[in-house]
């Protein structure tokens, strides 16, 4: 069974005609965009924003109306995947780079669900690194504040070179092993000059649907 597809098209059903939606991104709301997007062929009325410029291009490909931010002042519901889910609905996000975006898009959104396969489900946040947004301009000096609260702080690759997000910045991966207080890290690493945000989202999510490999599902609600 296909956990990311089950939990991401669970989801979807609480989209209705009318409703702005945000597109998140990963290879879990990969699968909420595909079932959107067979809902608005079968004559769904939603328009749409995505988090991600790979997310976008999907959504268009697939016939979903995507709008400029500017053209609506809040989402009716944004879905999106996590790397990390608590119990206490706080998550670790950004394994795709897309956090900022991410955390804008839910930040704007009257209901954030998440969506999962069991293996996101823990009970303490930090065994999956950290991602830090940084901006190039002495990036180093960043990454040395950064390490003066986290003893593994690596600068993400691709293809050899750094990461580079859509908004032009580096992603600092930030390995703090157990994170007691996610809220506490939160805004201090956002208060560190350079960090952009990071990827804690921090009682953001309204609900979390975890599909499990028993055929249930594991669904939070705030
Ligand atoms: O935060 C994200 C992208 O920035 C993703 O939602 C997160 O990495 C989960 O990805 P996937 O659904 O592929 O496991």
């Amino acid at each position: 069974m296909n956990l990311k597809k089950a939990a991401a098209e669970k989801a979807v059903e609480a989209i209705k005609d009318g409703m702005c939606i945000g597109l998140g991104t990963g290879s879990t709301a990969y699968w909420a965009i595909q079932k959107i997007g067979e809902r608005v062929r079968d004559g769904l009325k939603i328009e749409a924003v995505a988090t991600s410029v790979a997310s976008e291009e999907l959504a268009v490909q697939l016939g979903i109306p995507i709008v400029p931010f500017d053209n609506i002042t809040r989402l009716d519901i944004t879905i999106d995947g996590a790397d990390e889910v608590n119990p206490e609905l706080h998550l670790i996000k950004g394994g795709g780079g897309a956090l900022l975006r991410e955390k804008i898009v839910a930040a704007n959104t009257d209901y954030f669900i998440v969506v999962a396969d069991e293996s996101k489900a823990v009970d303490t946040l930090g065994s999956f690194a950290l991602p830090v947004e940084v901006v190039p301009f002495a990036s180093e000096w960043t990454k040395r504040r950064l390490e003066a609260s986290c003893p593994d702080v690596q600068w993400r690759q691709k293809d050899g070179v750094k990461y580079i997000t859509d908004n032009g910045n580096y992603i600092a991966d930030c390995r703090y092993g157990e994170i007691n207080d996610p809220a506490a890290l939160e805004a201090m690493l956002n208060s560190i000059p350079g960090v952009v945000d990071n990827g804690l989202f921090v009682g953001m999510a309204d609900k979390i649907i975890i599909a499990k490999s028993d055929g249930e599902m594991d669904i939070r609600v705030k």
